[in-house]
């Protein structure tokens, strides 16, 4: 298969097992006292993002009663009845909605094991659950994303300022008040896989990259399997695993912010691997949230290395490169 963007064939080339690497660090990074500590911050921030690209936040502002609280909502969506979830399925072409084993990444060729829930403002007529279905479940679920957005926007902040744009730069062109809005927060069910035959070649998510701003993912304790490649060690495939703590946020950034930034920040590819034999082979929850440019906007780096591209441009190539033909 050839894909239209440089992104997409360095993807088609990372679906194998490779080896796993786990003397890598994984960085934690401490916001507390965000306005005090803004430069340190910011410098530990751009130091973690262009040399892995993948990193983690504590003192972060979002409290673990409020993951928690939005852990459960997703526990309240998934239990919801096959034919009650079908209703809301994901609409060709859109970004919001259920799916469940459609999204097939180019690097694996096969779908991921997950069933997921996506949530974009502006675009969910007819794909909320009622309110008979899930008492409050809209509410909690944008007052959970509107958090992430905050906490989203406080990171690129700090981006803006090392690439010499506005401070409030990526703020403006994630804006939630504009109907263009397309930033995103994601709901995911890895089924269990206890009494499961392992199969070669499937993944709870194949390797892929993101092909957002930044992504900030919530993990639940115990629920491992995240794994992550460093750029460079590309060629080698060397795998290191991302420890599920839950009170930290674990980010990573997207392709649309390495090209933003002329390829200074790194966005990397990831995977989720199934259980082995004698880990936890129940359920895996996580949330991630997608910083996504909202559309109109042109993506353009200070160095103009790329020619500019609408971010609606961008995302419209990722989107029906990573679903199967029937669902996209
Ligand atoms: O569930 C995870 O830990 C990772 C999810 C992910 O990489 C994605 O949805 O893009
Ligand atoms: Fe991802």
């Amino acid at each position: 298969m050839t894909y239209s963007l440089e992104e997409l064939n360095r993807e088609s080339a990372v679906g194998n097992a490779g080896k796993e690497a786990n003397d890598r660090e994984i960085r934690v990074i401490d916001l507390s006292n965000f306005e005090q500590r803004r430069s340190e911050i910011t410098e530990q921030l751009w130091s973690a993002a262009t040399e892995i690209g993948f990193f983690q936040l504590s003192h972060h502002g979002i409290s673990k009663s409020e993951i928690d609280a939005a852990f459960f909502e997703s526990n309240r969506f998934f239990n919801l009845a096959t034919k009650v979830k079908e209703q809301y399925l994901r609409p060709k072409g859109i970004n919001a909605g259920w799916e469940s084993r459609s999204q097939i990444r180019p690097s694996t060729g096969t779908a991921d094991q997950k069933e997921s829930y996506q949530i974009t403002q502006f675009h969910m007529q007819d794909l909320w659950p009622t309110e008979e279905e899930l008492p409050a479940f809209q509410h909690n679920m944008m007052t959970f994303e509107n958090k992430c957005w905050s906490l989203g926007m406080k990171v690129l902040s700090c981006f803006a300022d090392k690439l010499g744009f506005e401070r409030d730069f990526f703020s403006n062109a994630h804006d939630p008040n504009k109907q263009d809005y397309q930033s995103t927060l994601r709901l995911l069910h890895y089924f269990p896989t206890e009494g499961v035959d392992q199969q070669e070649n499937i993944w709870r998510a194949g390797a892929h990259t993101d092909f957002d701003c930044l992504t900030l993912l919530f993990q639940h304790e115990g629920h491992g399997g995240l794994q992550v490649c460093p750029g460079k060690e590309i060629d080698s495939q060397s795998w290191t695993s991302i420890p599920p703590r839950s009170h930290v946020v674990t980010c990573n950034i997207g392709d649309m912010l390495m090209r933003w930034s002329d390829d200074r920040l790194k966005s990397n590819f990831h995977r989720v691997r199934m259980p082995l034999k004698d880990e936890y082979c129940g359920s895996r929850h996580s949330i991630a949230f997608f910083c996504q440019a909202n559309k109109e906007q042109t993506i353009q780096g200070p160095d103009n290395r790329y020619p500019p591209i609408t971010a609606k441009d961008f995302l419209n190539m990722r989107i029906q490169a990573n679903f199967t033909e029937a669902d996209s």
